[in-house]
């Protein structure tokens, strides 16, 4: 197996603080890998320290080809114009000129404004674009699609999946499980400066399968179950309320959502 990245026992303390405590994975060639946590679990941290652009601690960090990164909002300068960030960028990786990554995300007719005048979502579009110049082996994604309505998460992921159709390497940090439930062959998840999961959606699903929530609506309220046997707790639970002689107004019930496993998980 041929791995573009190779993370083993990184730390990384901030002052007295140790942040990432040792962990240790590897992403595959072609894959796209995410790397979860709730703020401040180190997920940034992280990628800065892959990226090269963060001193690390101690631990040993591989990366194969060349990378890509998509830039922070506000990283560029508010009054550069988009065809000029574009020049920038082609020029500092030494890159051909090709307009054609603006065609393919959609944001070529944008080359004359100011990137102060941008959406958020044409701001992404140009963060991915920039980093994409060069044709990188290995791209990284800090909250791809942080800001961005509905339409424009969905329209972005699909580019994002687009991109490791071509064999593009993609390691993604993001506290949006449903993004990552979307988009990654396997994840990582950080807890308290250790990976406290790391195996495929799937893998993490079928331990969430194994448990159900039952919502209940009543006259005094919203209340939530949650159960791995719903017969045994649902019949127990509709007593409870027959007895008290609550009206139930709705029921509903769920099957655990990958959400809810992984929020368990993220906060220990
Ligand atoms: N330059 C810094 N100096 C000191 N502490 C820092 C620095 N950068 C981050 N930290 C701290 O390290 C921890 C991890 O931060 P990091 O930004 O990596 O987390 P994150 O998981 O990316 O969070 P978020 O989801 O909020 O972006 C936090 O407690 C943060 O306060």
């Amino acid at each position: 197996m041929s791995y573009a990245i190779e993370i083993t026992d990184l730390k990384k303390s901030y002052g007295n603080t140790e942040v990432l405590k040792g962990i240790s994975f590897h992403v595959k060639q072609g894959e796209i890998f995410g790397i979860l946590g709730i703020n401040g679990a180190g997920k940034t941290t992280t990628l800065e320290c892959i990226e090269g652009f963060r001193k690390y601690t101690s631990g040993t960090i591989k990366v194969k080809g060349k990378i890509g990164i998509q830039l922070q909002s506000a990283s560029l300068p508010s009054y550069i114009k988009v065809k000029e960030a574009v020049q920038l960028f082609t020029k500092w990786k030494k890159a051909d000129t090709d307009t054609s990554l603006l065609y393919a995300l959609g944001i070529n007719d944008l080359e004359k404004k100011l990137y102060t005048e941008l959406s958020t979502g044409q701001k992404r579009r140009l963060h991915l674009a920039l980093a994409l110049i060069g044709n990188p082996d290995v791209l990284f994604l800090d909250e791809p699609t942080a800001g961005l309505d509905v339409e424009g998460r969905i329209s972005l992921h699909n580019e994002i999946r687009k991109l490791k159709e071509k064999g593009t390497t993609i390691i993604l940090a993001s506290h949006d499980m449903s993004e990552v439930e979307t988009l990654c062959n396997r994840i990582a998840i950080l807890n308290d400066g250790v990976i406290s999961f790391l195996g495929t959606t799937g893998e993490l699903a079928s331990k969430v399968g194994k448990r159900y929530m039952i919502k209940i609506l009543s006259e005094d309220g919203e209340k939530e179950y949650s159960t791995g046997s719903i017969a045994d707790s649902l019949l127990k639970i509709l007593e409870e309320y027959k007895r008290k002689n609550i009206t139930i107004l709705d029921l509903k019930i769920n099957r655990g959502t990958l959400e809810q496993h992984f929020i368990d998980i993220a906060k220990g």
